[in-house]
């Protein structure tokens, strides 16, 4: 049977509604956040600010590629804190309110050191957030640098501007991985 054109219109699924214990007092006062990549520079004092409210239990997930427990050890054995050595490219389950995503190496020496690594990383491990996101009802935040768009032509890059990217230069596993995200 055709579907009707309601059918049509409605055909992108919307995700599910978080569970209404979120909404309990219990989850008010304990907002589970995890950060991928929390090990890193950048990761890491987010994790500083993020464990100043007293109302956050931050969960940080990281392979230690580029970085270090050392950046994380004010926290380690925080009642509020947990530490768990994971690649993104592997599924994890887990129930957070909010995900920060920023596992990916993000200096060229390491981006490149094993380009098909970064691919996989950025492109499953970003898809696997985006299920835990989905599954569990969780916001999520991807960052990036601007050097996805590669060699841009404007400055600054609006949203709707597409790049300038190299697809084959020593760069693209980064530009490429990251760019393709957006869609
Ligand atoms: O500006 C940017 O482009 C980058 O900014 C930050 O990166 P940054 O903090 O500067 O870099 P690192 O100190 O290397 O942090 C990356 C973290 O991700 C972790 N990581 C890397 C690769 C991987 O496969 N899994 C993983 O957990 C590293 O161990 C490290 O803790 C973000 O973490 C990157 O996602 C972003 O691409």
């Amino acid at each position: 049977m055709a579907a009707n054109s309601s059918d049509r219109e409605n055909h992108t699924k919307q995700p599910p509604l978080p569970s209404p214990l979120r909404f309990s007092k219990f989850y008010q006062s304990n907002m589970r956040i995890l950060v991928t990549g929390g090990a890193g520079f950048i990761g890491s004092h987010l994790v500083d600010r993020l464990m100043e409210n007293e109302k956050n239990e931050v969960i940080v997930a990281d392979n230690y590629f580029t970085g270090s427990k050392d950046n994380l050890k004010k926290w380690i054995g925080h009642p509020r804190f947990e530490l768990i050595r994971h690649d993104v490219t592997e599924s994890l389950m887990i129930e957070v309110d909010q995900i920060y995503h920023l596992a990916c190496p993000a200096s060229p020496i390491f981006y490149k050191y094993n380009p098909v690594k970064t691919i996989k990383t950025n492109v499953i491990g970003t898809l696997n957030m985006l299920g835990l996101a989905k599954r569990v009802g969780a916001r999520i935040l991807l960052t990036s640098t601007s050097e996805v768009y590669g060699d841009p032509l404007e400055h600054p890059q609006p949203e709707s501007y597409w790049g300038n990217v190299n697809p084959i230069g020593v760069r693209s596993c980064y530009d490429e991985g990251s760019v393709s995200l957006r869609l």
